[in-house]
């Protein structure tokens, strides 16, 4: 059985009070052409609870972008605790984004740390990985992604996959570049990924979702989602409007249905 579409939005650091009450109710209105496709927006920590409310009873879930490696709350100033984010509505939340493994210093040891701490407060981690362009062309794609999916397997264990966590394929060098992996690429990585959680169990591997991100558009969803190991997308600028995000929704349902 085909595992369900999920369309993640990640808004980033982008939006404001208006723009929100805009981008969701654009949305909201488009959800019909997408009725089988998960569809979630992640959107800045400090406007979830607005955009919880603009939600309201619609489908579209909501996610953070990040939460603190703590399971309990504290003296950790400027930090959003899960349960936090699990108050305000969240299901998921993202771990491991690329830019958080960049400019903010993120160990595969402290995603790993994050993965598990979103899943002991009830929130399903979408664990992003990715190489950069670098690793690519020095033909380590598969190291990279082997030992940022191992740090999370060997600390979490492998049975944290299937339908309790999300993976989110992200190549460093497609992300916010208008250069996209092709749907050959895309679905390689995926294969690769899901064949490392097959190794250590085949039984969770084929309820996990994997998701491709990096530069997804109107134009190239229809092609990147349709791989046997694509279950959907982690959309970043176009994510931003509603009708570039319903469009690529609607490329998810069209291989869904
Ligand atoms: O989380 C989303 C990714 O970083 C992709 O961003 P992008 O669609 O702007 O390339």
């Amino acid at each position: 059985m085909k595992r369900q579409y999920l369309v993640a939005g990640n808004w980033k650091m982008n939006g404001s009070l208006e723009a929100n009450r805009t981008l969701v109710a654009g949305i909201a209105a488009g959800l019909e052409a997408c009725a089988q496709v998960e569809v979630l927006v992640c959107p800045a920590a400090v406007h979830i609870g607005q955009v919880r409310e603009l939600i309201g009873s619609t489908r579209i879930r909501l996610g953070g972008q990040n939460l603190a490696d703590q399971e309990k709350a504290g003296a950790f100033t400027g930090e959003t605790h899960g349960a936090m984010l699990k108050e305000l509505g969240c299901s998921y939340v993202l771990v491991g984004h690329s830019e958080r493994r960049a400019l903010y210093g993120e160990t595969d040891a402290i995603v790993a740390a994050k993965f598990k701490v979103a899943q002991a407060l009830g929130l399903v981690p979408v664990l992003c990985l990715g190489e950069t362009l670098e690793e690519r062309d020095g033909n380590r794609t598969e190291a990279v992604l082997g030992r940022q999916l191992g740090a999370v397997i060997d600390a979490a264990g492998v049975a944290a996959f299937g339908a309790k966590a999300v993976i989110a394929y992200e190549p460093v060098w497609a992300i916010g570049t208008g250069r996209t992996a092709t749907a050959a690429q895309a679905q390689a990585a995926h294969a690769f990924l899901r064949g490392q959680l097959a190794n250590r169990d085949a039984t969770i591997t084929g309820s996990t979702r994997i998701l491709y991100g990096g530069s997804v558009k109107p134009d190239n969803a229809l092609e990147l989602f349709a791989g046997a190991d694509v279950d959907g997308g982690l959309i970043g600028g176009a994510s931003l409007k509603s009708s570039d995000f319903l469009a690529i929704c609607a490329g998810a349902q069209a291989q869904q249905a």
